[in-house]
């Protein structure tokens, strides 16, 4: 389990000098469990991204901690192949000088888990079908794909290393619709592949609606409401009800 206890996350404003803090998180505690979807939904600033990053080891919070099955994700052995990120920018998510293949095998390499000829080509070939992309990809640039393909390359590099947990900030909504579903469909048919935990974020309630099993309503760096894919229609708070209301009324 991935938990979050009790966090507290603030930025100074204002310039280096400055002395005023913008609390961004304010005693975050949630979890998220073996093999479920968690949707952390809200809007633009209300801290989303960040409690991502503090998740990933990006960051430390303040006060409070994130653990992985009881241990702080603070320490890199901790996280190190176990938790896996997809970000929004897909383009800059990849090294615009590296292939395909050296793109996937990067955090392999990290991991130094890094196989040899034959085997990194039946690795990254194997990886690539499980997106939906064919080996012929394995030799292409970044500036060769389309979003779509690029999205799905760094979908096969997250799950190259066979995480537990994946973390997508924002993963499906920079890319077309007709795109965005088949990138969902591919995430949940590749989490029950390789069993994984998904944390969810995004500000689109529609996207949440087709992949989460619960829903962790953001607002103001605070969890508004939790609330089970079952009982998504009898959202008490306001603030959910209006997020959902978009989805009702689709
Ligand atoms: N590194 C940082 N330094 C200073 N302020 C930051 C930093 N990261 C985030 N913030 C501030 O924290 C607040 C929350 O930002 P965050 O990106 O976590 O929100 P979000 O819910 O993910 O928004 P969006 O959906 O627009 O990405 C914002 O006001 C932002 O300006």
């Amino acid at each position: 389990m991935l938990t979050v206890e009790q966090v507290e996350k603030s930025y100074v404003q204002g310039g280096l000098f400055s002395k005023h803090r913008q609390q961004v998180l304010k005693k975050v505690t949630l979890e998220c469990r073996h093999g479920e979807c968690l949707g952390i939904i809200g809007e633009s600033g209300s801290g989303k991204s960040t409690l991502g990053r503090l998740m990933l080891g990006l960051e430390s919070p303040d006060r409070g901690a994130i653990r992985l099955e009881g241990k702080d994700v603070k320490d890199r052995r901790v996280r190190m192949g176990r938790i896996s990120a997809v970000f929004q920018n897909y383009t800059s998510s990849i090294n615009p000088f590296l292939t395909v293949q050296d793109a996937i095998m990067e955090p392999m390499k990290a991991l130094q888990k890094s196989a040899q000829g034959q085997q990194v080509h039946a690795k990254v070939d194997m990886l690539l079908t499980q997106v939906g992309l064919d080996s012929s990809y394995r030799t292409k640039y970044p500036h060769e794909l389309s979003g779509g393909e690029a999205q799905r390359v760094c979908i096969a590099r997250a799950v190259s290393t066979e995480p537990q947990y994946l973390v997508l900030d924002e993963a499906v909504s920079s890319l077309d619709v007709s795109v965005q579903i088949q990138v969902l469909q591919l995430l949940r048919s590749l989490k029950s592949l390789y069993k994984m935990s998904y944390v969810f974020i995004t500000h689109d309630i529609q996207a949440a609606a087709y992949i989460c099993d619960r829903f962790v309503f953001f607002r103001e760096g605070q969890i508004e409401e939790t609330v089970s894919v079952d009982q998504l229609k009898h959202v008490k708070s306001d603030y959910a009800q209006q997020l959902l209301s978009h989805l009702i009324s689709l």
